[in-house]
């Protein structure tokens, strides 16, 4: 994968401006329609069974999040996401809090059974416990984790829940389990902003809708992002996070193909696991 092929997906968003259906959560709604907004995509949620199916397979990615479900809204996200499996829209999921409680653990279980999801998108913690392994997760926040870990961790999960994944910590990995991404970038304010995380995995589904390969969508979605978010607190870090918030959308609308430069890094690797002929 070159960075070219990375970098022109920006391009191709600006130009189909692709509907993205978002069912989320009550923290993050607003700020996730504006980033989605600053970016060049065009958000709706919705989330009625009376309609779900029908907004979902007239977008062009469906965006599930767990952050503040209820048992109606899992029914419903997946009413969504069977309909946008026949359709050929790509479904994502954000397990917001997995692991914190059973009831969030076995919902996004549930949903990674029922739907078709095409990409996974969560924290360290979040990961681990969908993958049957034990971590310390407080609320919706990851504890530390090492970058390794991560790339090791996202591979596994690949292979188990067979999807792929995208960890996120203070560098982010994406993997479908046997090739991937490592992704540099971004800055530390972004862990003081809630929903940083859930407007990021509506940025890879925009990028999901115009590029059908996912692990390239997803390493276009986090290095754009990355790029954003460096950018928003080289103007705003002395300020505080509350200004980064607002200059993360701004710094979301000024994205271009020549925005990976010297502060984004993006390299492959393969897992371990693969090397070592473990992976099945
Ligand atoms: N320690 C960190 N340093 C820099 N960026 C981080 C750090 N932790 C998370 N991020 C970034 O914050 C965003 C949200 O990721 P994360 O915090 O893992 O998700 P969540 O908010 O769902 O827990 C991602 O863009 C990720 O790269
Ligand atoms: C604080 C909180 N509680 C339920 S959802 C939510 C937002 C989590 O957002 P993110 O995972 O992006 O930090
Ligand atoms: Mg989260």
């Amino acid at each position: 994968m070159s960075l070219h092929q990375v970098s022109v997906l920006i391009d191709k968003l600006h130009k189909e401006q692709p509907l993205i259906h978002n069912m989320t959560n009550v923290v993050v709604t607003n700020f996730t329609a504006n980033g989605l907004l600053a970016l060049g995509a065009s958000p709706v949620m919705a989330y009625a069974r009376e309609e779900v199916a029908d907004m979902a397979k007239i977008a062009g990615a469906l965006v599930l999040n767990l952050g503040t479900l209820s048992e109606e809204l899992v029914e419903a996200m997946i009413i969504a996401g069977q309909s946008a499996n026949s359709h050929g829209v790509p479904v994502l999921l954000d397990p917001v809090g997995a692991g914190a409680t059973p009831f969030r653990t076995a919902s996004a279980l549930r949903i990674l059974r029922e739907v078709e999801v095409s990409l996974l998108r969560g924290n360290a913690a979040e990961v681990a416990h969908l993958n049957g392994e034990n971590r310390a997760i407080k609320g919706v926040d990851a504890g530390q984790s090492a970058g390794d870990e991560r790339v090791e961790l996202a591979a596994r999960a690949a292979r188990k829940l067979r999807t792929v994944v995208a960890v996120t910590g203070p560098e982010d990995v994406i993997t479908d389990g046997q090739t991937g991404c490592i992704v540099k970038g971004g800055h530390r304010l972004l862990m003081q902003v809630t929903g940083a995380g859930c407007l990021l995995t509506s940025v890879l589904g925009a990028f999901a809708a115009v590029e059908r390969d996912l692990l390239l969508a997803g390493t276009a979605g986090l290095a754009f992002y990355g790029a954003a978010a460096y950018r928003a607190a080289e103007r705003t870090e002395a300020a505080g996070p509350g200004s980064f918030q607002i200059a993360l959308i701004d710094e979301l609308s000024r994205l271009n193909r020549d925005s990976l430069t010297a502060n984004t890094e993006v390299r492959e690797f393969l897992p371990s696991s693969v090397k070592e002929g473990e992976a099945q």
